[in-house]
């Protein structure tokens, strides 16, 4: 399916100079995030994930019905003071100035086999904020999956060790 047709691009937003790739245009449609969501679950259920870890927010939207039509669990990973159990944490570097996620401590069992997924890859800083929270629990990241991979930008390089597939590269 071409689902880079459903993708509305939005100039300028939210500052001067960013193209917005923006996913809710292809939430719309229901077969569309349907078929986009299997397609993601073909390729956590080809690696034996047991788990789906998402992060907040829009990997809420691509990670919960991955989990759900493959009938594993999903795992949120959220900023902070948002989670109520204890919390293993991560800063990471973002265009300007440092952020934080957490996972709950005990949400992932080790040896666990991960899929990490969210809806777009840019620098790469989010996901690679959360595969480290997902191996500091002792997970094993089997695969991390996205809609959406703006390629240029070195998501891909910090990447390079995990098996990744993108639906659409810009
Ligand atoms: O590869 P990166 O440079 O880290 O950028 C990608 C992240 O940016 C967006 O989230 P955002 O921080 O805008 O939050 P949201 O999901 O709550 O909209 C997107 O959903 C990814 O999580
Ligand atoms: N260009 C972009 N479009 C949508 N979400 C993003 N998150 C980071 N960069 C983005």
């Amino acid at each position: 399916m071409d689902y880079a047709k459903y993708i509305k691009s939005v100039m300028d937003f939210p500052t001067k100079g960013i193209n917005f790739r923006d996913i809710t245009s292809l939430l719309e449609e229901g077969p569309v995030y349907r078929a986009a969501i299997n397609d993601l679950a073909a390729f956590a259920e080809s690696k034996n994930a047991e788990i789906v870890v998402g992060p907040e927010a829009r990997g809420f939207v691509i990670g919960g019905p991955v989990a759900y039509s493959l009938g594993i669990g999903f795992v949120p990973v959220r900023k902070p003071g948002k989670l109520p159990r204890e919390v293993a944490t991560v800063s990471y570097k973002k265009e300007y100035g440092i952020d934080t996620l957490c996972i709950h401590k005990d949400s992932i069992k080790p040896g666990q086999r991960v899929l990490v997924t969210d809806d777009l890859l840019a620098t790469g800083g989010t996901i690679e904020a959360t595969i480290q929270l997902v191996e500091q629990l002792g997970g094993v990241v089997v695969g991390v999956a996205f809609l959406i991979e703006l390629t240029g930008l070195g998501g891909s390089k910090l990447l390079k060790d995990y098996d990744v597939l993108s639906l659409i590269n810009y």
